[in-house]
């Protein structure tokens, strides 16, 4: 929402509403344009600099960094900044940045034709959401500007009282989504769409961002343009019968309001022609993945190892900014329907067979230019002839993409001269060639024009014969001038006579001071310079006349003709998005199979059947196994309905594994093959995730009562069909109520919800839940020793692990040995009863056995000491590798536990507190899942001071 500070330099700085009697007529000029638009800071063109007065102008020199001048005319003095017109876009950026809305105020009448003050107007307001400056706008990313409007309303019927209407446009391609939902819906839908600015009905909900970096600016727009009336109004252009096309008012509304507030953006010249197509969906038609999981399963950020580390990323082999933003809605929007989902196999595995097309049509994906930008700025009457050209170049490689498809690529095989699959084939049938746009670009348009469409040289000789009649003139008149000079030099005798031009004078003839004498009688003077004369003659002046003349006409001529050009392209809107649609899907398929056959994935069987269950063999995390040398791939066998509790050590990768279950169901129904040996998935239409606390640090809420709202939503909205993945739940708060909330949650997911999941912990009593519910089952990862080493495996294998751990991985990480001592201490004085009995039985109904050096098997209580050798406990490993920087995780203290430390007690000691029972008892009544850290520092403190009196 703009500041205090934004709202004072938007409209009408008061410093030009102060003087507005007086001003001169082009500032009065200036305070019209900005009155006209008070949500925006006005840039106004004054030659080649668009400049803002007064306030505004401090915050554009503020803002954008320039110098802050002044400018001074009969009626005062008014600070002024400027930027430069032929370089604004990084100012503008700027300002867009810094919230403001800016309205370009251009010359829109030629200054040397105009009789007195030139006409200006706003031809573009330029806000986040609907930038269309390419500079301005990130190549095949898409940039939506988004209205949320109530259901209810004037007219309405107040049928759907609770529904919200969500409209997004992109203005720089042209796509338009419309849906409605309840207010969850809308806000997960938002999430998703990720607008970069939101307008908002008068009675819409507030929608904050779940995300912050991701987020979008609210601005107010005018609350007329969301009445039910103007919303059908102003979308009969776009279709017809409006009203009777969209799920309720809700809907309707925001379409209107937002197609108002783009139009009002783009100058408001009525109805956006290149808005073809508005697309109502329901978001159950897709995979639904809201904000907390897009997140936490790095789709498209990746907090941790910068933007680049994502699965968008990974996948992203796409040659054309057309491909890449087909590849982002797939990815955002998976698909549901399993047939559809097949079909995007089909073609992503006849890519990946035949590599030659796979190549073939890499090499022309790489010289399409971004159809739906260049067809946005067509039918805008923005696009230059540079534009046309890079249309024609696009079209060009259309024949080269339905030869390669259809198999022409020297393929041996006997049937290889058409596309194998349907979806291919069909692919193929809507490469439209637009054969008659290409030749007329072809024709029309220079092979090399330049960028200026006013001044000439943008039509090729030959597509108009008064353009060329023209151009002879002027060339011939040129010609002649160019032989005037040897000519004259004969006639007068003077050899250093010579012709030039100059902008003031046009053409001249000069002679030195010394050579006057010999001036012929019809040379005129016209120019008297220090050593010569600057002459004319009738004839000359008559042919100067002649060449400004037709250039003149010419240029002019030339702009109608590319005028006419462009709105001839522009009347095959529809058809060229049709084709950019096309050849999206193509790059974005051939992408997936690029990555399928460079990175070993296998194409997963969907299973339509509603009681099917996720079977992954040798699964593997499509970012990860890139950034790990030796990536472990592990299988998964879930039951549909099931709950499998993972447990393990710190870091033995139980995040990554779920992460990978839950990335390869996206993966799938995106349309890809996944990292697997092999797949068989059923189709899921919710995936839902809540990772540990300290991940997920987005402020606002406190980080638990944020764990407990994403928990909520997944508790409320979960159903047979959804996947959960839960990472920790309930560690954000006391153990002991942590412990029971995950306890509760997983119950309700397996009893009531019978949703598949998997619940990562690291609190112990969860695995009990094998034993107790049918559906549910244990998964563990393990570790092990190699000479002095711990290592995890990053496998999984069924059954529950008995410890966490932590302790040891703190050990390993460096933490100071007294530290570590102390809190091993203090587990023992929690655990030691319940350790002695849980090391004989697993709950969970398995045992580790597989290993004897798994950490699953070993014993982290003293009394296992006289276990085999294998069964040792992790930080016995660490006392035998006692000084081994490489085993403590660095650390140089050289004290492991049971190291030799006078004055404490080491783990391998025994304890004080068993030869003390005052101190046992004492230690025994710590209420430890209540206690702070630093209560528990402050007990350790009086308990071993208590020990060091003792000894
Ligand atoms: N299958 C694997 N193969 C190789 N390396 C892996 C594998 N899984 C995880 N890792 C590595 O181990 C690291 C820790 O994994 P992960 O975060 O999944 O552990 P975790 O058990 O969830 O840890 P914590 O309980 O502390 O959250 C990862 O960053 C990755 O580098």
């Amino acid at each position: 929402m703009p500041t205090a500070d934004r709202e004072t330099v938007t409209g009408l700085p008061p410093g030009i509403a102060d003087a507005r009697e007086e001003l001169t007529p082009m500032l009065s000029q200036y305070a019209d344009l900005c009155a006209a638009h008070e949500d925006a800071l006005v840039l106004f063109q004054v030659g080649d600099f668009y400049e803002a007065f007064c306030e505004a102008a401090e915050a554009v020199a503020r803002v954008c960094e320039v110098t802050l001048t002044e400018r001074s005319d009969s009626t005062g003095d008014y600070p002024m900044a400027g930027v430069p017109i032929d370089n604004a876009a990084p100012y503008l950026e700027s300002l867009l940045d810094a919230g403001y809305r800016v309205a370009l105020g251009d010359q829109v009448e030629d200054a040397e034709q105009a009789s007195g003050l030139v006409d200006r107007a706003v031809t573009e307001v330029i806000t986040p959401g609907t930038v269309v400056e390419d500079e301005l706008l990130d190549a095949g990313t898409t940039n939506y500007v988004a209205a949320v409007a109530a259901g209810e309303g004037d007219g309405g019927t107040g049928a759907e009282p609770d529904a919200v209407g969500l409209a997004a446009v992109d203005v720089s391609t042209g796509e338009c989504l419309v849906t409605s939902g309840d207010r969850d819906a809308v806000a997960e839908e938002l999430d998703r769409v990720a607008p970069a600015e939101l307008i908002a009905g008068p009675d819409a909900p507030a929608f904050e961002p779940a995300d912050a970096e991701r987020g979008w600016t609210t601005h107010a727009y005018d609350d007329a343009v969301f009445e039910r009336r103007a919303a059908i109004e102003r979308l009969e252009p776009y279709l017809p019968a409006p009203d009777r096309r969209f799920e309720g008012n809700a809907e309707l509304r925001a379409a209107g309001a937002v197609l108002a507030y783009a139009e009002y953006t783009q100058g408001d010249d009525g109805p956006l022609s290149y808005v073809t197509r508005i697309r109502r969906y329901d978001p159950r038609d897709r995979l639904r993945l809201d904000a907390a999981a897009q997140r936490s399963l790095e789709l498209f950020e990746n907090r941790g190892l910068g933007a680049s580390d994502t699965l968008f990323d990974a996948l992203d082999e796409t040659s054309c900014a057309l491909g890449r933003r087909c590849l982002e809605r797939w990815l955002r929007r998976p698909l549901v329907d399993a047939d559809a989902i097949r079909s995007r196999h089909d073609a992503v595995g006849e890519l990946a067979d035949r590599t030659l097309v796979r190549e073939g049509l890499a090499d022309a994906l790489g010289a399409a230019y971004d159809l739906e930008r260049l067809v946005g700025r067509i039918s805008r009457g923005r696009a230059d002839a540079r534009d046309l050209r890079s249309l024609h170049a696009t079209l060009a490689v259309v024949p080269a993409l339905k030869a390669t498809l259809a198999g022409a690529d020297g393929d041996a095989d006997a049937d290889a001269d058409r596309p194998r699959t349907d979806h291919l084939r069909d692919l193929r049938d809507r490469l439209d060639e637009l054969t008659e746009v290409r030749e007329l670009i072809d024709e029309a348009i220079a092979a090399n024009p330049p960028p200026e469409i006013t001044e000439g040289g943008v039509v090729r000789e030959g597509f108009d014969d008064d353009l060329d009649d023209l151009r002879a003139t002027e060339r011939e008149g040129r010609e002649w001038v160019a032989e005037l000079e040897a000519s004259e030099r004969e006639r007068t005798g003077i050899d250093s006579l010579s012709v030039g031009h100059n902008q003031v004078h046009g053409y001249y003839i000069e002679v030195t001071d010394a050579n006057l004498d010999r001036v012929p009688d019809d040379y005129r003077r016209r120019q008297t310079l220090k050593n010569s004369e600057r002459y004319y003659t009738p004839e000359l002046k008559e042919r100067e006349e002649e060449i400004v003349g037709a250039a003149e006409r010419a240029d002019a001529l030339e702009y109608e003709l590319f005028v006419d050009v462009r709105e001839r392209v522009a009347s095959e809107t529809e058809r060229i998005q049709g084709l950019a649609d096309a050849i999206a899907e193509i790059d974005a398929l051939r992408s997936l199979a690029s990555v399928a056959v460079e990175h070993d994935y296998v194409r997963p069987t969907i299973v339509g059947d509603p009681d099917a269950g996720v079977e992954i063999e040798g699964g593997r995390h499509p970012v990860v196994e890139r950034a790990e040398e030796s990536f472990v791939p592990n299988d998964a066998d879930l039951p549909r309905g099931s709950i499998g509790v993972i447990t393990g050590p710190n870091m033995s990768g139980k995040s990554t594994y779920m992460r990978s279950v839950a990335l390869a169901v996206v993966l799938a129904q995106t349309g890809s093959f996944v990292p697997a040996q092999a797949a068989s998935l059923p189709v899921f239409d919710r995936l839902f995730t809540r990772v540990g606390a300290s991940d997920d640090i987005a402020g606002g809420q406190s980080t638990f009562m944020r764990e407990m709202s994403e928990l909520t939503e997944i508790l409320h909205d979960a159903g047979p069909d959804s996947l959960v993945l839960l990472d920790e739940v309930g560690r954000g708060t006391a153990t002991t109520d942590g412990r029971a909330i995950a306890r509760a949650a997983a119950e309700f997911i397996h009893d009531e919800l019978g949703a598949t999941a998997l619940f990562a912990t690291h609190y112990h009593d969860l695995t009990d839940l094998a034993a107790e519910r049918e559906r549910a089952f244990n998964l563990h990862f393990t570790a092990t020793r190699e000479g002095g080493d711990v290592t995890f495996l990053h496998r999984v294998v069924p059954g529950a692990s008995s410890s966490s751990y932590g302790v040891e991985v703190a050990e390993l990480a460096g933490v100071p040995t007294p530290v570590v001592n102390r809190s091993r201490d203090l587990v023992s004085a929690e655990t030691g009863e319940a350790a002695d009995a849980e090391g004989s039985t697993d709950p969970g109904g398995s045992t580790d056995t597989e290993d004897s050096a798994d950490i699953g098997n070993w014993d982290d209580t003293e009394d296992s000491s006289d276990d085999e050798e294998g069964d040792a406990s992790l930080r016995e490993f660490l006392a035998e590798d006692e000084g081994d920087d490489a085993a403590d995780g660095g650390g140089d203290t050289g004290t492991a536990a049971g190291d030799a430390d006078p004055g404490r007690k080491g783990g391998s000691e025994p304890s004080s507190a068993e030869s003390d029972p005052d101190l046992a008892a004492a230690l025994r009544d710590l209420d430890l899942a209540r206690m702070t850290p630093i209560e528990a520092l402050n007990a350790l403190h009086d308990l071993q001071s208590r020990v060091d009196d003792d000894g």
